[in-house]
């Protein structure tokens, strides 16, 4: 089992008003798929703004592992030669996806039709993530899998070299299950069909028909339903990343709660599957202005201007969840300082990411004088108002990157600082938080070392 670096214990305090303009790395979810699907292409694709949080590093050295020729030519621009659909080669040694549960469930998926076995593992928190939601459909194609107990990481699949196309509906809102199934499908000839209730982020599916494959996205009495047609020969592309519409929350969040504050964060998503905390930012009496909306990297976008706001809460529908999946932790910190209840329903996945993190926010925000209420699939703040949020308290991350960013934004706004035991993780998504945040004007520091 690969281990989880040296704990980076960091604190943040109240800050003066932001300002300035917050340029965030590149998109996760848009970096690992570019070069999985560079890898899965014949030729050469060529990649600008690719996010290098250690996430998406894994992933590059797991492709190379594989048989593609990933290059690193600096400044975020990599280039994969890929070896076609179909074409990866047995790996020597274990495959490494750290923290990434997209990382691992993707690249599942797009090795469970090739005729080998490949070993995955990752660190502490990856490897108490569920892979049966993946590892159930992939068995569908004939891959066999056998995992820790409750299908946790490490696991070996030994894929089919003569799948058979499937048709799946997914159990859970998941885009890695959705995603892990397509790629499967790729190396099976005909139709593989996914279902979804809930429509997740489409990513794949985009991403995919500009690869060149076949892809039909349909909307039918059960949800959507993703139509794909396997062995293509998948073009090499020249893909440019957009900025990552969950690192941006980061700063838009701590913008509206910290007084006084304007910034402008530039090339924020608009796609639908994912701009739900936004709507919601909006929904509460955020002062955000949607500015000079357009198309990059096959993405709408748009530049945001972000101004301090007087916040109310609000019930979120859960029928949003899945469009911003990632950001409520971040949300339930700017509901700590709304006045009135923001509750969230429909949240029960978020149990199963790097941690639980309806349970983390629960303690944290506890700790820090916030009232919360929790069940399964619910989590509910009680507003404390712009400046009745006390801080003051030291919080656990459990190796969760949106945990530590979460909670270091509180403290730009509470009474009292606010720490977090290991800010480690951020890296794992967001390597350049911390300098970004202090050229706002933010104060958040390495505690000690
Ligand atoms: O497909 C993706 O890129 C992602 C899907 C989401 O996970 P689930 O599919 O588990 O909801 C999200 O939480 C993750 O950060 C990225
Ligand atoms: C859930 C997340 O990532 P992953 O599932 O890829 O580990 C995240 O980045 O918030």
């Amino acid at each position: 089992m690969s281990g989880h670096g040296t704990p980076i214990p960091m604190t943040s305090r109240k800050s003066g008003p932001l300002s300035g303009t917050a340029s965030v790395p590149g998109d996760k979810s848009i970096s690992h798929r570019a070069l999985i699907f560079g890898a899965m292409a014949v030729g050469e694709t060529k990649i600008a703004g690719l996010l290098e949080g250690q996430d998406v590093l894994d992933t590059a050295k797991a492709m190379a592992a594989l048989g593609a020729e990933v290059v690193d030519h600096g400044a975020g621009n990599w280039s994969v030669h890929g070896v076609g659909v179909g074409g990866f080669c047995e790996p020597d040694n274990v495959i490494d996806c750290g923290n990434s549960g997209t990382g691992v469930r993707l690249i599942m998926g797009c090795v469970a039709t090739s005729p080998f076995a490949v070993t995955f593992t990752g660190d502490a928190s990856l490897n108490k993530r569920p892979m049966g939601r993946v590892t159930d459909p992939l068995a569908l194609f004939g891959t066999k899998s056998v995992g820790r107990s409750g299908g946790r990481l490490p696991l070996t699949l030994v894929g089919t070299g003569d799948a058979t196309p499937v048709e799946y509906t997914t159990p859970v809102p998941s885009a890695q299950v959705k995603s892990a199934v397509l790629l499967a499908g790729l190396n099976a000839p005909g139709k593989t069909v996914v279902i979804e209730k809930e429509a997740t982020r489409d990513h794949t599916e985009r991403m995919l028909r500009g690869f060149g494959a076949e892809v039909v996205t349909e909307v039918v009495p059960e949800g959507h339903k993703i139509t794909l047609t396997g062995r293509p020969e998948l073009k090499p592309q020249v893909v440019a990343v957009p900025r990552d519409p969950s690192s941006a929350a980061f700063p838009v969040c701590a913008a509206l709660i910290v007084e006084g504050s304007d910034i402008l964060v530039p090339g924020v998503s608009q796609n639908t599957t994912r701009n739900g905390l936004y709507t919601t930012l909006v929904e509460m009496g955020a002062d955000i202005t949607f500015e000079n909306p357009r198309t990059e990297g096959g993405e709408p976008v748009a530049d945001l201007r972000v101004k301090y706001s007087k916040l109310k809460g609000i019930e979120v529908p859960p029928a949003r969840a899945a469009s911003m999946i990632d950001e409520y932790p971040i949300l339930s910190v700017v509901a700590s300082f709304a006045e009135g209840t923001t509750v969230m329903k429909g949240v029960k996945e978020l149990r199963v990411k790097e941690s639980d993190r309806i349970d983390a926010m629960a303690r944290g925000l506890e700790q820090c004088g916030v009232e919360i209420e929790e069940d399964q699939d619910t989590l509910i703040v009680r507003g404390c108002g712009p400046s009745g949020v006390k801080g003051g308290a030291t919080c656990a991350t459990f190796i969760d990157h949106r945990i530590a960013m979460s909670f270091l934004v509180m403290g730009m706004a509470a009474q009292n600082p606010v720490s977090v035991d290991d800010g480690s993780p951020i890296a794992t998504s967001f390597p350049v938080f911390e300098r970004l945040m202090a050229d706002l004007g933010a104060h958040v520091e390495r505690t000690n070392g």
